[in-house]
């Protein structure tokens, strides 16, 4: 068995022309069913123009079998192909004699932030953002550090491009611009294999999974296999906005099918080509996962499910809360920074908030999630009871608004919604009858709230507080440019994806980003850090809580009613620390002791994209 220290040995004590001799050689017993060293040497035939063909792979015939033989010693060639240690044109003389690079590279040396500088340059000069996520996708292939390092210091400029809205363009087109696996594919065919599937992945201390079936991607639909640029985007940002490991994290696609027919016909699709598997079926598939992802990597480690489709989503969640560490960013993330907003807009609109009321667009994961939690604040604040908070909270599904003559066929997560009012068919109409001081899109259907919608809320608030929630852009239920005119500069607008601010009757406006990805960095590292084993509703509510105490008054000048993403990193250490507080208090936490000063406590952990140095 060749082994990393054999080899080191070797190259310290005898010199690299030995060690490259040694694992040429081992390479070539594996090669040809495992000849001997004399008789495989002796085999070393020259190919292609005289070059040797040490491990026997250009020799072998296509019916031969030839090992795949790396040799994992992070040095030289391999070193600058490995992306976790490459840092490209910032090594350093001494570095270059130490580890084999000399003439591997050019003469320059630059700095990390002279990269940074060139590499900033470079996306903004694409004007596609498809391009620009290319980019960036390249970057984290080659030089993880310095990916990072851009993410983190540009957090604005690159959040649409790795995050919504352009993933929802990346998954569309995903098949295409594939490149290198960036997660673990799960799919039908590996059933009754998942352990070993997940043993193949190379980092083995995992602590969070972000885990889709590409069901509902964003509001875009079944993309099936192609989600996975979800998961792939949603772990760079508890790297970069959480300060999570990059080899904590592990990226996962569950492929049971499609039921995207264009994919389905789509002869570039990277996924499976069959109907989705559902029932039995499904389940057991995600049964084994969820049984082989404790077995592999302990009781902590954190799986949050992303863009299920309804009947999934809130099943797998009740199914698997009181077994494992699972969150649903969906239901419960967006739910936790809804009401970050909503707190945190109290100071503008005023009053509490058991004095609004509230009406959705869509009643599905982000709208009951965010209704119900809505409705648990409220009967904290007021210590009433929560089937009384909940009748403050009106929602309008795709055949009208939810009411008690409803119920009987009403899916299981609608019910508790289901309040007394005669039938109303169209959003207009409910926000007549309702009068909400607070309308929140979740339905996936852009442009649904139209210059009459907007008109009405304005005709019986001063303020009126619109949250267009839905991703990515082309789906948001109104732009901020129309929130602000048809309101006449009056609503308080944010929107899950970004928009730019608005001009209007000479004054600026800026709108904020509802978006879950607040919430979810902060929330992960306070789970982590504190050891939780489980996830508790009072610890969304302590992160909505830490979120809208974040929010200051220079930004409420500005109408806004998150915290800008450039101060991300301090704000997710404080949610942590909230979160983590909570768990301790509740004894869900198993790291012990607890640290003095939580907040500082999430700072020193955060994974820092700053070049080491190498002996
Ligand atoms: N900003 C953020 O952080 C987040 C945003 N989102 C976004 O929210 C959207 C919805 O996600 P999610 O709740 O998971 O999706 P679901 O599929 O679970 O729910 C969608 C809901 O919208 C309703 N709906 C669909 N079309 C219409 C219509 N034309 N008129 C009225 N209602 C309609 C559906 O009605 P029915 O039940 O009758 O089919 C359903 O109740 C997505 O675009 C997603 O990107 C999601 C999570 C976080
Ligand atoms: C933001 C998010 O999680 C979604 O749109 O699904
Ligand atoms: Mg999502």
């Amino acid at each position: 068995m060749i082994t990393l220290k054999r080899i080191t040995f070797l190259r310290v004590v005898l010199g690299r022309e030995v060690e490259r001799k040694f694992c040429a050689l081992m390479a070539s017993t594996m090669v040809n069913g495992g000849h001997s060293v004399e008789e495989e040497e002796k085999k070393n035939v020259t190919v292609g123009g005289g070059v040797e063909d040490l491990y026997g792979e250009d020799s072998a015939t296509e019916d031969q079998l030839i090992t795949p033989w790396t040799v994992s010693v992070a040095s030289g060639y391999t070193l600058l192909r490995d992306p976790h240690h490459n840092k490209g044109l910032a090594f350093t003389e001494k570095e270059k004699d130490a580890h084999y690079l000399r003439g591997l590279l050019p003469p320059a040396i630059f700095t990390q932030e002279l990269q940074e500088k060139k590499l900033m340059n470079i996306l903004r000069q694409y004007k596609v953002p498809l391009q620009r996520y290319m980019a960036m996708m390249d970057l984290q292939e080659r030089n993880e550090k310095l990916f990072y390092k851009l993410l983190i210091e540009n957090v604005e400029e690159l959040l649409p491009v790795v995050y919504t809205p352009t993933v929802g363009e990346a998954c569309q087109k995903y098949g295409s611009i594939f490149r290198r696996p960036q997660g673990l594919y799960i799919s039908l065919k590996e059933k009754g294999k998942i352990l070993e599937v997940l043993k193949n992945w190379p980092e083995r201390n995992i602590q969070v999974i972000v885990v889709t079936d590409g069901e509902r991607i964003l509001g875009l639909g079944d993309l099936g296999c192609q989600g996975m640029g979800i998961p792939v985007g949603k772990l760079s940002l508890y790297t970069a906005l959480g300060g999570l490991r990059p080899s904590a994290c592990l990226p996962v696609t569950i492929d049971v099918g499609t039921n995207n027919e264009q994919l389905l016909n789509d002869e570039f699709y990277i996924g499976l080509k069959q109907k989705r598997a559902t029932g039995k079926e499904y389940a057991e598939l995600l049964d084994e996962f969820m049984t082989a992802v404790k077995q592999n990597y302990g009781e902590k480690v954190l799986v949050q499910f992303e863009d299920f489709a309804n009947h999934n989503a809130f099943e797998l969640l009740t199914k698997y809360s009181p077994t494992h560490l699972v969150f649903n960013d969906d239901i419960q993330g967006t739910a936790s920074v809804v009401l970050a907003g909503l707190l945190a807009a109290l100071n503008l609109v005023g009053g509490t908030l058991a004095d609004h009321k509230f009406l959705f667009l869509g009643a599905g994961e982000a709208g009951t999630g965010i209704a119900e939690l809505i409705a648990l604040e409220i009967s904290k604040q007021i210590k009433g009871p929560i089937e009384e908070t909940r009748k403050k909270i009106w929602l309008v599904d795709s055949k009208g608004l939810i009411v008690s003559s409803r119920k009987e066929s009403l899916q299981h997560f609608k019910k508790p919604w289901a309040h007394e009012h005669e039938p109303v068919k169209g959003l207009l109409d409910a926000v007549k009858a309702i009068k909400p001081t607070v309308l929140i899109g979740s339905s996936g259907v852009g442009k649904t709230f139209t210059k009459e919608v907007v008109e009405a809320m304005a005709s019986f608030n001063e303020k009126p507080l619109i949250l267009a929630l839905s991703n990515p852009t082309s789906q948001s239920e109104c732009t901020a440019e129309e929130a602000y005119t048809w309101s006449k500069g009056r609503a308080i607008f944010a929107s899950g994806s970004p928009f730019d601010p608005v001009e209007y009757n000479g004054k600026v406006f800026v709108p904020g980003q509802a978006n879950n990805a607040y919430i979810f960095p902060g929330f992960g590292l306070g789970l982590i850090m504190s050891g939780a084993i489980r996830v508790h509703d009072d610890l969304l509510l302590a992160a909505s809580e830490a979120l809208a105490a974040q929010v200051k008054q220079e930004n409420f000048d500005k109408g806004l009613i998150y915290p800008p993403f450039s101060n991300i990193r301090k704000i997710s250490a404080y949610i942590a620390a909230k979160v983590a507080a909570k768990a301790y208090e509740l004894g869900l936490s198993s790291r012990l002791p607890r640290p003095k000063d939580l907040v500082q406590h999430a700072e020193s952990c955060m994974y820092s994209p700053v070049y080491r140095c190498y002996r």
